[in-house]
């Protein structure tokens, strides 16, 4: 059986930077993981590319070829790939052990996860292969800096959940922009009641019924919790780590506490 997470998020949520720092905290614990990058726009990277999805595809060739523009270009890309799940993708996974840990970076283009089938098809591919996934949703932490926002956050998340059904892992990046840490408590753990009377000052009377249902599904039905990431400290990423495994039963054997760490002690 095989692990993997599925690191998905909207452009510039931190996805790439994440997949690097989680790659050296790994590095330094000598535990091996491999990075695949699903970017065919990407150009920069700076942990070691295990497998690329720019050897099947390249987002400027199909620009070029195709007269498509950024957006339009990378969807094709994607679609390729979906075409290519039982030949590319299926051989690349062929180069790794049984039980190898795969952490695959993704494009940020939303509609990927929220109504194109190409993930959950892709996802579906890694299961038929005994591989362990769990979605792993990197929201910027500026999404807390008001109550809109972080709505609309929760929502772009739980559009995930559901279309990707998978085991799910939010998490509120970028931490080390955020310089009050009142407006941490109160989203990370959010009541309807206050979440609501906050609505409905920035919100026309109208959305009132909307708004106490949102709040209500944000609080009651604890669908969306985000954890805090800070890259600065090790154990922050420690911890996210452990919960993503505790999902994926990576390590079972190793007896995963994940209760034992306070992600936000020093190191
Ligand atoms: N301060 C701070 N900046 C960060 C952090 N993580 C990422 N960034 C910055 O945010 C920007 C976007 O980061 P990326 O890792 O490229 O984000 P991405 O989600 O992979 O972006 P796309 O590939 O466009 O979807 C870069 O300028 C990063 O340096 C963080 O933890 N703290």
């Amino acid at each position: 059986m095989g692990y993997a997470q599925l690191v998905i998020g909207p452009a510039g949520s931190g996805k790439s930077t994440y997949c690097s720092s989680l790659y050296q905290h790994c590095e330094a614990l000598r535990r091996r993981i491999h990075i695949v990058n699903l970017d065919p726009a990407a150009e920069h990277f700076d942990y070691p590319v295990s497998t690329d999805i720019r050897e099947l595809i390249s987002l400027d060739d199909v620009m070029e070829e195709l007269g498509l523009g950024p957006n339009g270009g990378l969807m094709y890309c994607m679609e390729h790939l979906e075409d290519n799940l039982d030949d590319w993708l299926a051989e690349e996974l062929e180069n790794y052990l049984d039980d190898d840990y795969l952490v695959f970076d993704c494009p940020g283009q939303i509609e990927l996860f929220t109504h194109v089938p190409v993930l959950r098809n892709f996802i579906e591919h890694l299961k038929r292969k005994s591989f362990n996934v769990c979605a792993v949703y990197l929201l910027d932490s500026q999404f807390i800096t008001d109550v809109t926002k972080y709505i609309s956050g929760c929502m772009s998340s739980l559009s995930a959940m559901v279309q990707l059904e998978l085991p799910h892992v939010n998490i509120l990046s970028k931490m080390d922009l955020v310089k009050n840490k009142k407006d941490l408590d109160y989203y990370l753990e959010p009541e309807a009641r206050v979440l609501l009377s906050e609505l409905n000052q920035h919100m026309a009377p109208q959305y009132g019924k909307l708004n106490k249902a949102l709040a209500e599904l944000v609080d009651e039905f604890s669908m969306v919790n985000f954890v805090p990431l800070d890259l600065r400290k090790e154990k922050s990423i420690q911890y996210v780590l452990s919960m993503i495994d505790n999902c994926i039963q990576y390590g079972e054997d190793a007896d995963v506490k994940i209760r034992d760490f306070d992600p936000d002690a020093d190191d």
